[in-house]
């Protein structure tokens, strides 16, 4: 798939913004600062809900105004939708696919699929294990839309169980019990969510697990596919039969009722789970984190991106590959080498300061970003 038009009002930086794109590969040239982020930003954000740079969607509206629109024409096997959302900081979205509104803003995601690599993609690596979390769950949703609602209900369910514990945790006599009762309920939901949210890691980890491999030898100098291995560590141990994860974590929760009042939390459950990276051989295998050197943290989360995109390709629709400021980070060897992987995709969109960045393999249209605007470079 590819964008063919995208228009932004109160974006980030841009008061408005027409631009028409083509398949290939785009670059978008600027100093810093100019806004070259900002636009790729609003394309991911299409795709996913949700920014590769800020949680929250206030910053996304321009300083001084209180509503934001991105609006992109997305070809499909040759066939165009007009994908548009609305960023009401405070209110609900709104979001349209052809000019119809949407029951609910959600309904957007996955339609258009973005992977997007940016110099923040070492804290796959490096960060704390929720990032890891994020990045499967990003992934599961782009590739099954559906799962967005399993998503957000697990994250629902466990805000509401957390508060329980608390309140439940200091209550005494009849309040205490009634607490209890009502946490029952919620250890079932979050029992029934939480073991399809992890039944939905569990496969993607093992869909993705030979893409990761085949990715890091790609991009790391001297590297096997068997190198670069991923993992996925539940918080507490799985049934043998799949059918069985809802009970087994049923009676995890029971199992830890007395810890979780003590602690005002919720200790088992997806939300606890690490994803393992770990690089070596059959003689000496270390977790990345840690033990791993920067070139090498670097080529893991460069190979994570490269397998989603893998991954998501195989799946059979070639997403929208965006490379945010990634190659100043590169040497030129590398750069050439991730230039020349990902150089027949349907559509490569990259931001560099400078067009010297840029690798051969990626001159395709340019365009300068400078003070707000974006202007093809004949
Ligand atoms: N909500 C907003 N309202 C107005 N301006 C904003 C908003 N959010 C960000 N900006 C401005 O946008 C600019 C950043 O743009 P962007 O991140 O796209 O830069 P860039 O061209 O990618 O730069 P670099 O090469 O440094 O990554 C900053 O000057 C920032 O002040």
């Amino acid at each position: 798939m590819h964008v063919s038009h995208l228009t932004l009002h109160n974006f980030r930086s841009y008061e408005t913004l027409d631009v028409e794109l083509e398949p290939g590969a785009t670059a978008f040239i600027g100093r810093n600062g100019q806004g070259k982020t900002n636009l790729i930003e609003a394309i991911d954000y299409l795709s996913r809900l949700s920014s590769h740079r800020v949680a929250a969607d206030a910053p996304l509206v321009r300083a001084g105004t209180d509503q934001a629109m991105v609006r992109a024409a997305v070809v499909r096997d040759g066939r165009t939708a007009v994908l548009e959302i609305e960023l009401n900081p405070g209110r609900a979205n709104r979001a349209r696919i052809n000019r119809s509104p949407l029951p609910r803003p959600r309904d957007l995601i996955g339609v258009m699929r973005t992977v997007v690599f940016a110099p923040d993609d070492l804290t796959l690596v490096k960060g704390d294990p929720s990032d890891r979390r994020k990045f499967l769950d990003d992934l599961l949703v782009l590739r099954t839309p559906r799962l967005a609602g399993v998503r957000s209900d697990y994250d629902r369910i466990l805000r509401q169980r957390n508060s329980l514990l608390k309140t439940a945790g200091h209550a005494r006599g009849d309040s205490r019990e009634t607490a209890l009762s009502t946490l029952a309920v919620w250890d079932g939901q979050l029992a029934q969510v939480g073991s399809q949210l992890l039944a939905a890691r569990l496969g993607l980890v093992e869909d993705l697990r030979p893409y990761v491999g085949k990715a890091y030898e790609a991009v790391a100098r001297g590297a096997s596919r068997e190198d670069a291995e991923i993992d996925y560590k539940p918080s507490f141990e799985l049934p043998v039969e799949a059918a069985d994860l809802e009970t087994r974590l049923l009676a995890e929760l029971e199992a830890r009722r007395r810890d979780e009042l003590d602690r005002g939390i919720s200790l088992v459950g997806p939300h606890r789970d690490e994803l393992l990276l770990s690089l070596g051989n059959a003689d000496l295998r270390l977790p990345v984190k840690g033990y791993a050197s920067h070139g090498e943290s670097w080529s893991f989360a460069l190979a994570l991106r490269l397998a989603s995109y893998d991954l998501l390709r195989a799946d059979g629709d070639d997403p929208i590959l965006v490379l945010d400021d990634v190659f100043a980070e590169l040497d030129a060897e590398r750069r050439a080498q991730l230039a020349e992987l990902v150089a027949d995709a349907e559509q490569v969109l990259v931001t560099a300061a400078v067009a010297a960045d840029v690798p051969e393999a990626l001159r395709g249209t340019r365009f300068i970003v400078a003070d707000g605007r974006v202007r093809r470079d004949e």
